[in-house]
């Protein structure tokens, strides 16, 4: 089936996406999904626990830690303006990032050129559907759209895999990919295409969820949508609130692509 057009969701301020439908072709797919399967990518796969990294790294609380500190009176340790990105790290899952480029030295495993251009044409198409208030990644000084990318990020999520808590899903926790107002890395990302590569019926759960931080209480629902194999979406990295629930059997795999503002 030939791809449909992208099409912008959604109204509200911070609850608008772009549907990919048929992102990737099946051709595609099964390559992308042969990438994904080869030892280079798997060799590479290790446990996502963004949240714990940067908790030690930065000595941030977990939220449970803060409710728990704040029930006993306690202080919290995160400043507010962080707590956002430290739910990110509640999820479990394997990652791998893919370069765009062998880098000396570097073992990580090397995007097919088309598939890294496929996400970039959808970046892009993101960007001018959904505007650079919304996706600020800026234009150079001959107003063209310049944006560093991140290297992709490939994840595996499984029924396996737990969080330590007991809150149980991958990516469990409602997170923007980036947040207003700072400079680090992650923080620059204007756009996020996250692209499905599993077919339906290879895994259970797994549903990816927006819901709209503020706004009219329907917005602020969770909202599943349905993506099959090659759709993808791509939306505000700083504004659109998601998560993935959990995968209950089998194997779910995503592509997920950033595009960010210059430094
Ligand atoms: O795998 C997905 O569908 C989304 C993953 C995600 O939200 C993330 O990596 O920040
Ligand atoms: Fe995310």
């Amino acid at each position: 089936m030939p791809p449909t057009r992208p099409r912008r969701v959604g109204r509200a301020h911070d609850a608008s996406y772009v549907l990919f439908e048929g992102l990737l072709g099946e051709r595609q797919l099964r390559n992308a999904r042969a990438f994904a399967a080869s030892d280079a990518v798997q060799a590479q796969l290790s446990e996502g626990i963004l949240f714990d990294e940067k908790t030690a790294a930065n000595g941030y609380a977990s939220e449970e830690e803060e409710n728990e500190a704040q029930n006993e009176g306690g202080t919290s340790a995160a400043p507010p303006a962080k707590k956002q990105k430290r739910n990110v790290a509640e999820r479990r899952s394997r990652i791998a990032w893919l370069e765009r480029e062998a880098a000396e030295g570097e073992a990580s495993p090397v995007i097919p050129p088309w598939l890294h251009a496929q996400l970039r044409s959808a970046a892009r198409t993101a960007h001018r559907l959904l505007g650079d208030k919304l996706c600020p990644i800026g234009v150079d000084a001959l107003g063209r759209w310049t944006p560093r990318y991140e290297p992709v990020q490939y994840t595996e999520y499984g029924p396996g895999e737990r969080l330590s808590r007991g809150v149980g899903s991958h990516y469990a926790s409602w997170h923007t990919d980036s947040e207003l107002d700072s400079d680090d890395v992650e923080d620059t990302r204007g756009v996020t295409v996250v692209v499905l590569l599993s077919d339906g019926a290879a895994f259970g759960g797994g549903k990816f969820q927006t819901r709209a931080r503020g706004g009219a209480p329907q917005d602020r629902a969770p909202q599943t949508i349905e993506l099959k194999a090659g759709d993808a979406i791509g939306f505000p990295a700083a504004r659109l609130e998601h998560r993935v629930t959990k995968v209950t059997r089998g194997l779910r795999q995503s592509l997920v692509f950033w595009a960010n503002r210059p430094a």
